[in-house]
């Protein structure tokens, strides 16, 4: 029987579309900012999914390692020549960057992730923020028409989390007025960059400053490393590199290494806006060091809305194809469900749903705060830059943490089809957890969270005015009992509870074992699980809070339909969180066993009430088929046709008798007659 696709629209999902009781289209101008936002976002897809240049003919599955680079490599000069005639039109701007680099219309052209990607996301943001006003009239024109293509050039083979300690040198020499740069261990080797092993011809290298025999911490620097017109690497005293091999995901983005022998390279290319060498090696400070940490910080802010695309497309997958399996009858006399109403089904994919919602409001929140305190840096104000630091490392770790579990877990929802690379749930997988590594690894942020918690418990001890994102802390000193209250205030109050009572326990655990004569570092590291564990729930109380904030006048802005739906996922994300913290709820916030039966019941009905609305609610984050590239997912449900046609694809399929059958089995098989 030869498989084609139904033209028709799967009934079961048909069904599920008639039942919702708001407006999808509603839905999709709240979720993407707006009539006008919703329309450019469209308009943006069509230009770049219906490109007949930018179609695939084979999946990627499919191709070698090589063969994946070099497709990378030439989608990715295609989509950027799309993007370079935009902005020609006047039609350029950062949305289109953020959309074209990100998960979501980004990894619909590109599944494998762009070799490019780290140009545009640290590259020029690196010159942007850490240049001159010359070293960005020298090198940002060419970058930003990718004349040149840049990476970010910090983690070696031996450093990534305690970046003070790279090998990496950029030794001054005021004869010639010149760095040269060195890499004098194996550890030292540069060993992860994006883009760097084939794609990139210029680099921002981390390296530890020496001027007039002193060292003074890591500094970047702008170096070249491939000829720009033959991009051969750069020899004579020279650089050595290549790409690092095959990894879990991402693997179209070229990660590379890289090594330096005695490569000289003007004063100039140091980037100085912050701290200076002059022509005779006088070293002049910055205002503070952190500022050389600007980059990670940007790049963890615009995570966050990178894992909600990821997560957003993972749950409509399994959302839609929940709709459509039928397996198992509830009632024996009855026919098979669709799996969407075993009630345990519900539970791992309608949460998920829900922590969409809350990391997309999250990361309007932290954009807003992100690009008031650039300002102010920009002004030379620097004092809410700690907490902006504290508050985006617990986020970036909570949410690519939950967002990796939620894909995983959503791919188990999937069943046996759900492991299959048809799904796109194991690509998206490997994107997402990609990110509980890069830009800080997760339990290294948690601790630097930690460590602004314990400030601020110690600010809170004495009676110190507390910025708004631990003002809870001078609330919870003073209360000794809690009466447990359910309404949703009444629960951010409990997960504060729990955050500040895990932060008071941290900080008397440190100072106790201070008292026992441990230094503070060994005192920290002993106590440093539940440090961890008390910016988790920092984290975790922020995430109700802001987003109960968020959406305070939700009631004037959309139709009472669509926000009380919204309502109930966010509701939904808070009870949920509840019953994952359960002990600690009953350690600090007055949680009793009435207060658990109550909140399980109120669980399982939100599961009840959004029920019907599930599959439009995700029709609601508008996800076009080509984005989802799903043959669980796609709009129309015809799941099996697509696996099928996925299936035919298969280059083993292309011959009725394998080769291996003469080449090994036939006389494998005889040998033993
Ligand atoms: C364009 C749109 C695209 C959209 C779509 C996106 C797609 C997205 C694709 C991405 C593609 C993959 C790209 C991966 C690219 C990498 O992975 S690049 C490499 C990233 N590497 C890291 O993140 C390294 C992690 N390590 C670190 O950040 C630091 O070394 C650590 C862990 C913070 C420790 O540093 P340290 O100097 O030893 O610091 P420490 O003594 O702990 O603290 C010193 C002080 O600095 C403060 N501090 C530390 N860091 C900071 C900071 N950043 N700011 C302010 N203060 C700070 C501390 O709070 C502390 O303050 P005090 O308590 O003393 O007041
Ligand atoms: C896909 C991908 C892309 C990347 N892209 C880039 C890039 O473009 N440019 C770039 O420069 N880098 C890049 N990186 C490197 C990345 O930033 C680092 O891998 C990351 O910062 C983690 O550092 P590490 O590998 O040294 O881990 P490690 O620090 O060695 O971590 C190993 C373990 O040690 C623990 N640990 C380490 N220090 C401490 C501590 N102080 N306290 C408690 N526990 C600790 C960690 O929690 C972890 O469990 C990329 C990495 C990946 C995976």
């Amino acid at each position: 029987m030869p498989i084609k696709l139904k033209g028709e629209v799967n009934p079961d999902l048909n069904n599920e579309r008639k039942k919702c009781s708001f407006n999808v289209e509603e839905m999709a101008r709240w979720y993407h900012g707006g009539e006008k936002k919703l329309a450019e976002k469209r308009q943006r897809e069509t230009l770049f999914l219906d490109d007949p240049d930018l179609q695939d003919d084979i999946p990627t599955s499919y191709m070698s390692h090589k063969e994946i680079y070099e497709y990378g490599v030439g989608k990715a000069c295609k989509i950027f020549t799309k993007i370079r005639a935009l902005q020609e039109e006047g039609k350029g701007g950062v949305d289109n960057f953020m959309a074209i680099l990100g998960g979501m219309l980004g990894s619909g052209v590109l599944k494998e992730g762009n070799p490019m990607a780290v140009h545009f996301v640290m590259f020029l943001p690196t010159i942007l923020g850490q240049g001159t006003t010359e070293q960005q009239v020298e090198w940002l024109g060419r970058a930003w028409s990718m004349n040149i293509l840049g990476t970010y050039a910090q983690t070696e083979l031996g450093h990534g989390t305690f970046i003070r300690g790279l090998e990496t040198t950029a030794t001054y020499d005021p004869k010639t007025e010149e760095f040269i740069l060195n890499s004098p261990t194996i550890t030292s080797y540069k060993w992860w960059p994006g883009g760097l092993g084939h794609t990139s011809n210029y680099a921002i290298v981390v390296a530890q400053l020496y001027t007039k025999g002193q060292c003074h911490g890591i500094h970047p620097f702008i170096v070249q490393l491939r000829d720009e017109e033959t991009w051969a690497p750069i020899k004579g005293k020279s650089v050595e590199i290549g790409e690092i091999g095959p990894k879990l995901g991402m693997k179209g983005v070229n990660n590379g290494f890289l090594g330096f022998d005695n490569v000289r390279i003007p004063r100039k290319n140091m980037l100085m806006k912050n701290a200076k060498v002059l022509e005779d090696g006088t070293y002049i400070k910055a205002p503070s060091s952190v500022l050389t940490y600007g980059t990670m910080m940007f790049v963890r802010v615009v995570i966050i809305r990178d894992m909600a695309n990821y997560l957003s497309k993972a749950v409509t997958i399994a959302t839609r194809y929940s709709a459509v399996r039928r397996q198992s009858p509830i009632d024996p006399a009855k026919p098979e469900v669709q799996v969407i109403d075993h009630v345990t089904q519900q539970y791992k994919v309608f949460p998920n749903i829900a922590k969409v919602i809350i990391f997309q409001l999250t990361a309007d929140y932290i954009w807003n705060l992100y690009n008031q305190v650039t300002s102010e840096l920009d002004k030379g104000q620097l004092e809410r830059l700690p907490e902006l630091h504290a508050i985006s490392c617990c986020l970036k770790a909570v949410i690519t943490q939950d967002a990796s579990n939620g894909v995983e877990q959503l791919r188990m929802a999937c069943g046996g089809h759900g492991y299959m690379e048809a799904s796109n749930l194991p690509n998206t997988y490997g994107m997402v957890t990609a990110a509980c590594t890069y830009e800080g690894e997760n339990t290294i942020l948690l601790l630097q969270t930690a460590r602004y918690l314990m400030k601020s418990w110690s600010q809170a001890l004495v009676g110190d005015a507390l910025v708004p994102t631990v003002e809870y802390l001078r609330d919870a000193i003073k209360k000794r009992s809690n009466k447990w209250d359910p309404s949703i205030t009444g629960i951010i109050k409990a997960l504060q509870l729990v955050a500040a009572n895990k932060i008071r326990l941290a900080y008397e655990h440190v100072e106790n074992r201070k008292k026992l004569g441990y230094s503070h570092e060994d005192a920290t590291n002993l106590s440093s699980i539940e440090l961890a564990q008390s910016a988790d729930a920092h984290c975790r109380a922020f995430l109700v809070q802001s987003a109960y904030e968020m959406t305070r006048d939700l009631e004037s802005t959309v139709s009472t339909s669509l926000a009380t739906v919204l309502r109930q996922f966010i509701e939904l994300y808070a009870v949920e969180t509840c019953m994952k913290y359960i002990g600690d709820l009953f350690r600090f916030s007055g949680l009793t066993e009435d207060g658990v039966q109550e909140l399980q019941q109120r669980l399982e009905d939100l599961l009840t009430k959004i029920r019907p609305n599930a599959v439009g609610f995700v029709d609601g984050f508008d996800i076009p088929d080509k984005i989802l590239s799903s043959a669980l997912g796609a709009y129309d449900g015809n799941v099996y046709e697509r696996l099928f046609l996925e299936a035919k694809k298969s280059p083993l399929n292309q011959d009725p008798i394998p080769k291996a059958f003469e080449l090994h089995m036939k006389p494998f098989m005889r040998s033993n007659l």
